[in-house]
């Protein structure tokens, strides 16, 4: 497997696969200033060949551009063997579940997300693709993430709540109220600070 994004994001998804037996090629990354992370390379051309990605870059946008960018690529998720995950919840290609997570019945999670270290995603949530959970993230029952939406480190959303596209949710927000598309919501209870 080939990890693309020598970041220290990076270096966590790596150490998921070696603690999954996984055996890692080599980083791909575009910054020809990178010549190795942890004991792999760094290789700067991207094979043409088929091959089997993770892409282990933080931001949304730019794991989707990569996606689109390169149909030769292919994707599994990986799971770190220390997260709890329910046998009824589906986890879609591309994502990456760090070591603490639990994922209770029936959870949803798209395409290319991270759910980060002990992040909690309780039953009945949907996450769409490209979503980012960050660390000690808490969802309640059926709360539902859109596209690309980035929920920052320790916030709390309570159940039965929509969060819309391309949002972000600030560090240790508390989400009482659903949240339009594009909005950055922080704080105790949360209000919108911009909408793109
Ligand atoms: C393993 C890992 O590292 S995973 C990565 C985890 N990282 C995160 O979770 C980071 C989440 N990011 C944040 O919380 C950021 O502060 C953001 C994105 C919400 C806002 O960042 P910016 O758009 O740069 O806003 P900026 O810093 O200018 O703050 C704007 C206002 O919101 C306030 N604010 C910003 N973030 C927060 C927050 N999390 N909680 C409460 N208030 C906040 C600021 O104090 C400021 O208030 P003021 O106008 O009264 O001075």
């Amino acid at each position: 497997m080939y990890l693309y994004g020598a970041s220290g994001h990076g270096k966590v998804v790596a150490e998921i696969a070696e603690e999954s037996n996984i055996i890692i090629s080599a980083f791909i990354d575009l910054d020809e200033n990178k010549s190795k992370l942890l004991e792999y390379s760094v290789i700067h051309d991207i094979p043409q060949s088929p091959i089997e990605v993770v892409i282990s870059i933080g931001n949304n946008i730019v794991r989707k551009k990569i996606v689109y960018e390169n149909t030769n690529f292919s994707y599994n998720a990986l799971i770190h063997p220390a997260a709890n995950i329910s046998k009824r919840c589906k986890i879609a290609e591309g994502t990456v579940v760090m070591a603490g997570v639990s994922i209770n019945s029936e959870v949803k999670i798209g395409k290319h997300c991270i759910i980060n270290t002990n992040a909690s995603v309780d039953h009945d949530c949907i996450i769409e693709d490209f979503v980012h959970i960050s660390p000690n993230a808490a969802l309640a029952g059926n709360v539902e993430v859109g596209e690309g939406t980035h929920v920052g480190i320790g916030a709390s959303i309570i159940q039965g709540i929509t969060i819309g596209k391309w949002c972000t949710i600030g560090a240790g927000t508390v989400i009482i109220k659903d949240v339009p598309d594009g909005a950055t919501v922080v704080g105790n209870p949360g209000k919108i600070i911009k909408i793109k």
